[in-house]
């Protein structure tokens, strides 16, 4: 048993860290307990409910009314993985500036990524959006439609990014992509970089941007990106979506060719 004053002794650090650490503590909340409990109770998942406010609430072929929307509804409701508006505003400026013919998104998930950087586009310009969750596709393939893109614009490839990648030139006629936007597993930014690479699909002074490079992180992306020689590398600091108190950021590389 502990003694009641060792305990005492330790409640000073434990409130430490309960202070400290507060904004982590509640992201868990929202982002996981809470969606658990509702997917058990409602027996639906977070995502389909997602929609059906987004459906209840948006204007139809209003792209920026439906981001709006999920915007309300990740701050008031549940959190969602999306890259939010903050970070949203710095991939939508960087997308404009560089105006690319082809861009490539590696996670669709609820197709909030997909939709900005659709809305963005220059006319005639194609977005690929790669998502091997069914679920998540599926929910992505509405949201993207209600936003009024037909599949000219923006195509949905089911399934795995390393699966998908080498199969790009070939099955989808993808010669080289111009912006690629990398949202789905940080453990997969690498890899997948050098698959673009191997593959000969990153275009001369391609932009690759990568989500999340503060939290949770990317380090070995960010080394190689930075120590290659391939790439001019910056960090765009923002924060979190929906969670302005958790220091985030997004990684922007500028590819200077195959060396
Ligand atoms: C953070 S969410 C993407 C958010 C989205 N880009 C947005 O802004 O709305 C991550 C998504 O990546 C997907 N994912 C996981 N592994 C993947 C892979 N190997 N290839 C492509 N997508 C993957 C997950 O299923 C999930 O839907």
């Amino acid at each position: 048993m502990v003694s009641p004053a060792i305990a005492l002794a330790f409640l000073p650090f434990l409130i430490t860290l309960l202070i400290r650490y507060r904004h982590y503590l509640v992201l868990l909340y929202r982002a996981v307990l809470l969606g658990w409990l509702q997917d058990r109770l409602t027996g639906v998942p977070r995502e389909q409910r997602a929609f059906q406010y987004v459906l209840t609430h948006a204007i139809p072929g209003d792209p920026q009314h439906i981001l709006h929307t999920f915007d309300q509804w990740s701050y008031h409701c549940e959190h969602l993985s999306c890259v939010g508006p903050l970070k949203g505003k710095i991939v939508e400026k960087l997308l404009c500036e560089r105006a690319p013919r082809t861009v490539l998104e590696l996670g669709t998930y609820c197709g909030y990524g997909t939709v900005l950087m659709a809305a963005a586009l220059q006319p005639g310009a194609r977005l690929y959006t790669v998502e091997p969750n069914p679920q998540h596709a599926s929910v992505a393939e509405k949201v993207i439609r209600l936003a009024g893109f037909d599949e000219q614009t923006v195509e949905l490839i089911v399934g795995h990014s390393e699966e998908v990648i080498p199969q790009l030139r070939e099955q989808h006629g993808l010669q080289s992509v111009d912006f690629v936007f990398m949202d789905h597993w940080k453990r997969c930014y690498l890899r997948d970089l050098k698959l673009l690479e191997e593959n000969g699909l990153l275009a001369d002074r391609a932009t690759v941007l990568a989500d999340n490079v503060v939290f949770p992180g990317a380090p070995h992306f960010l080394q190689y990106a930075k120590t290659c020689g391939k790439y001019r590398c910056r960090v765009h600091r923002a924060s979190l979506e929906y969670c302005r108190a958790i220091p985030d950021g997004i990684a922007e590389l500028c590819y200077a060719g195959a060396r």
